[in-house]
C-alpha cells in the first residue's frame, strides 16, 4: 500500500504525532518509532532532564543524530519531535527518505489537549497560549514546506481522527 519507504509525522506539540502515529503504524502493520522516546531511552533520561542538563542546543544535536539514524530505516512510522524541523538538514532527510505527513492543530485545541501535561519543556512557565502561538508562527511554515500531506486536526477524539488520516494516506499512496 505504501510505495514510500517510511512515513514521517511532523507538526506542533499536541498534534497527535505520538498518539495517531502509533495507531497508524498498527493499522499499516509497520514498526513505530517515537524520536523523543528513543532519545530519552538512549540516554536513560527524560527529554526535560536533557534540556535542563545540556540546554536546547544539546538536545537538538542528539535529536538530529537520531533523526538521521532512524530516517534511514525502511518501512517505519516515525514520530518526530515538534522542533525537529528547525534544522534544515533534518528537513532534507525527511523529504528525501519517506512520505511526510503534517498533523496540524490550532492553539485552542493544543491548550485543551495539553491542559494537564507538564512534560513539555518548551511549554514550561507562564503564558502557554503566547508560547504556543509564537511556536506556531515560527514553525508552521516549516512543517508545511516539507509536507507531502497535511491532516487538519479538528476538535474531535483520536478514534474519529484516525480513519480520516488513514483515508488521506491511502488516497495519496494510490495516486503515487
Ligand atoms: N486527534 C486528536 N484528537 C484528540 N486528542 C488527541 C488527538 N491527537 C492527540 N490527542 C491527545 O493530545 C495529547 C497529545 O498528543 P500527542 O502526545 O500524540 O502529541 P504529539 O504531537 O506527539 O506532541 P509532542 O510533539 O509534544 O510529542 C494526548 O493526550 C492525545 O491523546
Ligand atoms: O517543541 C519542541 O521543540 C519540542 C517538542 C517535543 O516533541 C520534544 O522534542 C522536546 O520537548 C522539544
Ligand atoms: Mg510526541
Amino acid at each position: 500500500m505504501n510505495p514510500s519507504p517510511n512515513l514521517f509525522l511532523v507538526g506542533p506539540t499536541g498534534a497527535g504525532k505520538t498518539t495517531i502515529g502509533q495507531r497508524l503504524a498498527a493499522h499499516f502493520g509497520l514498526p513505530f518509532v517515537d524520536l523523543d522516546v528513543e532519545i530519552a531511552s538512549r540516554y536513560g533520561d527524560t527529554v526535560t532532564a536533557i534540556f535542563k542538563r545540556e540546554g536546547e542546543a544539546g538536545f537538538r544535536s542528539r535529536e538530529s543524530a537520531h533523526l538521521d539514524e532512524f530516517s534511514r530505516h525502511q518501512g517505519i512510522v516515525l514520530a518526530t519531535g515538534a522542533g525537529a524541523v528547525l534544522d534544515p538538514l533534518n528537513r532534507d532527510a525527511l523529504i528525501s527518505r519517506g512520505t511526510v505527513l503534517m498533523l496540524g492543530v490550532d492553539v485552542d485545541e493544543q491548550l485543551d489537549r495539553l491542559r494537564d501535561d507538564g512534560t513539555r519543556p518548551m511549554l514550561a512557565g507562564d503564558d502557554r497560549r503566547g508560547r504556543l502561538q509564537s511556536l506556531a508562527d515560527n514553525r508552521n511554515h516549516l512543517y508545511e514546506d516539507i509536507a507531502d500531506l497535511i491532516f487538519h486536526g479538528r476538535h474531535e477524539g483520536v478514534d474519529s481522527a484516525l480513519p480520516r488520516a488513514i483515508a488521506l494516506l491511502e488516497r495519496h499512496w494510490k495516486r503515487c
